[in-house]
């Protein structure tokens, strides 16, 4: 994909120079075992079937997957590192954090910084999203509990959703509520997915949907018994991929190809924006306002 093309040459300069893995004490290397490959950089687990050709990509940052630069840098690194892989053809994105998928973007990381980190932070968000909507790989989310925000966009990247069902589990694009905007990439993304009317509810009200809300309103394509989450994203990847990677990757491009396309075309002016706009001390003080909040609820 176009998209691909752009963003693989940096990501890949970092992962070959090693940059990344000295900085975390150590390259990393897959680790062999019988039919399985894995590897972790920490914040990311990847264990790699290689009967299947399928990758599990495990957060495992908790207390809440929360989405830093760290995590969003291995992320993209991790996920650049399967798709040139060419026996990996699917990947299902998961958390190893019990109740909680991904909380979305680290709130901290858009609080008291400098202009300079917060370009930094916004151009990892948007290689996370333009990395993982992008991809030529099979992507199904195995949503293991809640996921505002930030983690609901991970999910909405991927090809296919299966939720846990647990009505405490709940999903969307929450950031109304935070006095915040959804960009227009994550509007995009949501549009692809449930259609306008819905996204406009549901941005506008910056709505949160229990599991079994989210599969009516098509955020989700499946429910399943919490422990039987990966159990069917595995069944349902081995029906993706069935259907001949060529047909689905061409098919997939077509698809998401003008949403991708419109961030690549803006990325700096997008990166402006966002710096302008959270450094706004309007803004800083609705993000205070909700994180003492959530420490509050205790
Ligand atoms: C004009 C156009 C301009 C365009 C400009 C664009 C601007 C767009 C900017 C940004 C887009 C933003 C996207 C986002 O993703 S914002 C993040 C939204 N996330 C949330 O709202 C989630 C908030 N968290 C929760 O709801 C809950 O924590 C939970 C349901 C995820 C888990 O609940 P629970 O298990 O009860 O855990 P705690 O609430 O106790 O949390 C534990 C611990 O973690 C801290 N924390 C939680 N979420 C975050 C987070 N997102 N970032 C940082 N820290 C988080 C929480 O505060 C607790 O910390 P502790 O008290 O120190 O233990």
């Amino acid at each position: 994909m176009a998209a691909q093309a752009v963003l693989r040459s940096s990501a890949r300069a970092r992962l070959l120079s090693g940059a990344f893995c000295a900085q975390r004490g150590g390259p990393a290397l897959w680790q062999h075992h019988q039919n399985q490959r894995a590897f972790s950089n920490g914040k990311i687990l990847v264990e790699m079937d290689e009967a299947t050709g399928v990758a599990v990509m495990k957060m495992k940052s908790p207390p809440v997957n929360s989405l830093n630069l760290d995590f969003l840098t291995e992320f993209s690194i991790s996920l650049e590192k399967l798709e040139i892989d060419r026996s990996c053809r699917g990947l299902i994105l998961t958390s190893a954090v019990s109740k909680i998928f991904s909380a979305g973007l680290d709130i901290t990381e858009m609080s008291g910084k400098s202009n300079e980190h917060y370009a930094a932070f916004w151009r990892a968000v948007q290689e996370m999203w333009l990395k993982l909507y992008g991809s030529n790989m099979v992507t199904i989310a195995a949503i293991n509990g809640s996921s505002p925000a930030g983690g609901c966009l991970m999910a909405l990247c991927c090809d296919y959703r299966i939720m846990a069902d647990n009505p405490k589990f709940a999903i969307g694009l929450n950031e109304t509520q935070l006095g915040i905007v959804a960009p227009f990439w994550f509007k995009d993304t949501m549009i692809n997915t449930i259609g306008n009317r819905a996204t406009e509810l549901s941005l506008q009200l910056g709505q949160m949907y229990p599991a079994p809300e989210a599969l009516k309103f098509g955020l989700v394509d499946k429910l399943v018994p919490e422990d039987k989450v990966q159990s069917a994203a595995a069944a349902a990847m081995s029906q993706w991929l069935s259907v001949p990677d060529h047909a689905r990757q061409l098919t997939k491009s077509m698809m998401r190809k003008p949403a991708i396309d419109r961030l690549v075309k803006q990325r700096e002016a997008d990166i402006n924006n966002f710096v302008s706009f959270i450094s706004k001390d309007s803004i800083q003080k609705s993000l205070q306002i909700y994180m003492d909040r959530l420490k509050q609820k205790k």
